[in-house]
């Protein structure tokens, strides 16, 4: 495996730590060689040692002895080059091939793109130009999203990037499709009778999907600033985990009929024109606030972020998947950065009881909720209605309870997905069909706020996002629901959460 961009982020918090744990649990092949790529000079050594740094602070499996460390890392190299001088590559090809011979194997060759996306294009055509990129055995190009800035920038990237790999050597990385509890919902859908039947407009009241964080721009400004929320996180992670609640069973467990079906969730997903965005999607920007106790700047104030900056950190929308089985089902999600908790979760709303037979002054009859959460606790949860002990008829709603990672604790999405791609599975990966039609929802929305069609909100850190969030469900009748392990017995409006 070859990983352009060595020397950066994703590789030291994800790539190294995923990568260990693999070596660990014995799903690394016998015999791999990493190669690491850079401008940065940095000696075999330098490079081991940057690896151990970076295992030791983020890996969820620990080095436990010297031994097993030594074996592991002395399958490390690094080389430098600049990816965009094409004889740079020499030394690329001389540690792939050198390995390759002394461990007389055939070529089994993954190319992870850990750089930025305007690279993709160029690194693909000099791997095929200095003979990499047709090999006689296997040959893989992982690359990271966002992939472009639109549709248009993604589908030139995605040309350039076929003349030399074909869609099944592509493993396009949603890091989403690798938790624990995303890959589940097909499960918990698939292999229960109990939902399947009421997994419909007929049984759902509304769905909703949060992905929230408490960090803030961190030390990402100079990409975050010109993407926003909406390209970082709902043009790829948020419509994905739509994709997995929405979508048809497959006709079998096969990649393409997976992907079939996700693809038809894209092609139903109503699109809004640029007039339109201002009804049916919020977008906000933190503020100064205090969060755990520690007071938090302003994202204009953040670290190289431009002082009037007018980039989003929040988004919320009302989203409508328009075939037989959603029809006017509400989908919310919201996503954003300096929230009040970290947390990702599916809520799924199932309607009222057609007729309240305990319909008393408290009014407490509630619906019932199917919760799956994703991170950072992983399970479901169902929230049913009970007698209130000692009470006549009043109700109150309690959980049942799996919990997926209380036990033991399950793999990072980035050992699952390169473990998918060392064997050349790319279900959990996204078809490029998938980022076209993500895009063509997306486009119109940006459009419509650069163009300034539609304002943006503020909001303090630490709370749910702007009023207006809380605005575009209460128009529906509805409210955010919080049901955070904290609060695991009790379910709470979000609107008391921000006052509490
Ligand atoms: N960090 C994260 O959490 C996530 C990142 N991503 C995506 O992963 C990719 C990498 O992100 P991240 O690690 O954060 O970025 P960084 O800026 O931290 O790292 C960029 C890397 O690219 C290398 N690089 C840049 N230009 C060249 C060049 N001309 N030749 C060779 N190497 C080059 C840099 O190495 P050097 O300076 O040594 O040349 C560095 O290793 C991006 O596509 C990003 O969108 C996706 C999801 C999450
Ligand atoms: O892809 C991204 O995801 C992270 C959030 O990932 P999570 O696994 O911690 O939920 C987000 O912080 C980042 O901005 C985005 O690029």
């Amino acid at each position: 495996m070859v990983i352009f961009g060595a020397t950066g982020d994703l590789a030291k918090r994800k790539l190294f730590p995923a990568l260990f744990s693999l070596y660990m649990n014995k799903l690394l092949p016998p015999a791999f060689r990493i190669i690491g790529v850079g401008r940065r000079p940095r000696t075999h050594e330098q490079f081991r040692e940057a690896v151990r740094k970076s295992v030791d602070e983020f890996s969820r499996i620990k080095v436990a002895d010297e031994a097993s460390w030594q074996q592991f890392i002395k399958n490390f190299t690094y080389t430098v080059a600049d990816v965009t001088n094409p004889s740079d590559y020499e030394g690329i090809k001389s540690l792939i091939e050198g390995f390759e011979t002394e461990h007389g194997v055939e070529p089994c060759r993954l190319f992870y793109l850990a750089i930025a996306p305007d690279l993709f294009a160029t690194v693909s055509h000099n791997l095929k130009a200095i003979g990499l990129g047709d090999t006689r055995g296997v040959k893989r190009l992982i690359i990271e999203k966002p992939i472009g800035n639109d549709f248009l920038s993604a589908k030139e990237i995605d040309e350039q990037i076929k003349q030399t790999f074909t869609e099944k050597e592509i493993y396009r990385i949603d890091h989403y499709l690798g938790k624990e509890m995303v890959q589940n919902i097909n499960v918990i859908r698939f292999a229960n009778n109990i939902f399947e039947p009421l997994w419909n407009h007929h049984h759902i009241a509304c769905v909703q999907i949060t992905a929230s964080e408490t960090v803030g721009v961190e030390e990402r400004a100079a990409y975050y600033d010109r993407a926003g929320a909406l390209r970082d996180m709902v043009q790829n992670h948020m419509l994905q985990m739509l994709m997995m609640v929405c979508m048809e069973p497959p006709s079998r467990l096969k990649t393409e009929a997976i992907h079939d079906e996700k693809i038809k969730v894209l092609r139903s997903l109503r699109r809004y024109s640029e007039e339109e965005v201002g009804a049916y999607v919020v977008r906000g920007q933190y503020q100064a606030g205090i969060l755990n106790g520690k007071a938090v700047p302003a994202y204009r104030d953040e670290k190289n972020v431009d002082s009037a900056s007018e980039t989003e950190t929040f988004v919320a929308a009302k989203l409508y998947v328009d075939n037989l089985r959603w029809a006017g089902v509400p989908f919310y999600i919201r996503t954003g950065k300096r929230m009040g908790a970290k947390a990702t979760e599916i809520v799924i709303q199932f309607k009222e009881m057609p007729k309240n037979l305990y319909f008393n002054k408290n009014n407490d009859l509630g619906p019932n909720l199917l919760v799956i959460t994703i991170n950072p606790d992983e399970g479901i949860h169902m929230v049913l209605n009970a007698k209130k002990p000692g009470s006549d008829n009043q109700i109150m709603p309690i959980a049942m309870e799996f919990c997926n990672n209380c036990e033991q604790g399950t793999p990072e999405a980035y050992e699952s997905l390169i473990h998918d791609a060392i064997v050349g599975d790319q279900t959990f990966f996204t078809h490029w069909e998938e980022v076209a039609l993500a895009w063509e929802f997306i486009d119109p929305i940006r459009r419509a706020w650069d163009r300034n069609l539609h304002k943006l909100d503020f909001y303090e850190s630490g709370t749910w996002g702007p009023a207006s969030a809380h605005a575009l469900l209460a128009e529906e009748g509805h409210h955010w629901w919080s049901v955070t392990k904290e609060r695991q017995h009790r379910v709470v409006r979000a609107t008391e959460v921000i006052t509490t």
